[in-house]
């Protein structure tokens, strides 16, 4: 069925990406229904205000507990989609978790700006819906817009009929199977020569079962070196013994 996405954010022109390519095939054939919306829409002063100076004080400003609350309250009605609020201190945003949002029938997506939300914001919502606190990694943003977009990419590729038959994410790196936990390979196409440099024959050479180990042992080759953490928490029976040797 159809999963609906709802983005509030003071900058909605971030999501115009959101209609083209991948996500915006997967809107055109009704797969998502993405809707975004201007959070100060529900900021009543003249001004539109959605900031304040913070309580117990500190730089920056915080985005005002009312302004969400009657946002929120619109959009989603008596209903109870899944909340998910980006943030730098939240718990990591991985394939895993991109898994459990994609099986998700809607999805709403609170974007901060200034130094984050009223936390209080959360707390209410908690009490009704799953809210969830997400980072996309160990770097500061200026807002959660950026991280929206990959989440919603992430999750969005995951959804049937969204990746054509050619790429099915069930090979991505970080799903389930034989290649989880490692990292992609280098791949190849025409020419086999290129600036004099050759693609490697057992490509060429069409036998699937060398083809197979040779990815394998590339992408622990590239998983040892850019990301030791994963290579050391492979589980030792998962890499039959010719690995072990790489
Ligand atoms: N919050 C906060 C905050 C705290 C300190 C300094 C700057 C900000 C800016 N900010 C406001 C909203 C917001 C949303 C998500 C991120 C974010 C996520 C990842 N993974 N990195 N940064 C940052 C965000």
């Amino acid at each position: 069925g159809t999963m609906r996405l709802d983005i509030v954010s003071i900058f909605p022109e971030y999501f115009a990406p959101l209609d083209v390519s991948l996500i915006g095939k997967a809107r055109e054939r009704g797969i998502l229904d993405v809707r975004v919306h201007q959070l100060r829409d529900w900021a009543h002063d003249v001004h539109k205000t959605v900031d304040d100076t913070p309580y117990g004080g500190g730089p920056g400003m915080v985005m005002k507990p009312e302004v969400w609350g009657e946002a929120i309250d619109t959009v989603i009605g008596d209903g109870a989609p899944r909340m998910i609020v980006p943030t730098p201190s939240g718990r990591p945003f991985t394939q895993e978790v991109a898994q459990e949002l994609a099986a998700e029938p809607w999805l709403l997506f609170a974007c901060g700006r200034y130094e984050g939300i009223d936390s209080r914001v959360m707390r209410e919502y908690g009490t009704r819906l799953r809210v969830d606190e997400l980072s996309i990694g160990d770097y500061v943003l200026a807002g959660g817009e950026v991280a929206v977009l990959v989440m919603v990419e992430a999750v969005g590729r995951l959804l049937p009929g969204v990746l054509g038959n050619a790429h099915s994410a069930v090979d991505d790196s970080f799903a389930p199977g034989a290649m989880q936990n490692l990292l992609e390979g280098p791949v190849y196409t025409k020419p086999p020569v290129w600036r004099e440099h050759e693609v490697p024959s057992v490509l060429l050479s069409g036998h699937h079962g060398k083809v197979a180990r040779w990815r394998r042992d590339e992408a622990l080759r590239r998983t040892v070196a850019n990301r030791p953490e994963l290579a050391a928490a492979l589980d030792p029976a998962t890499l039959d013994k010719r690995d072990r040797e790489v």
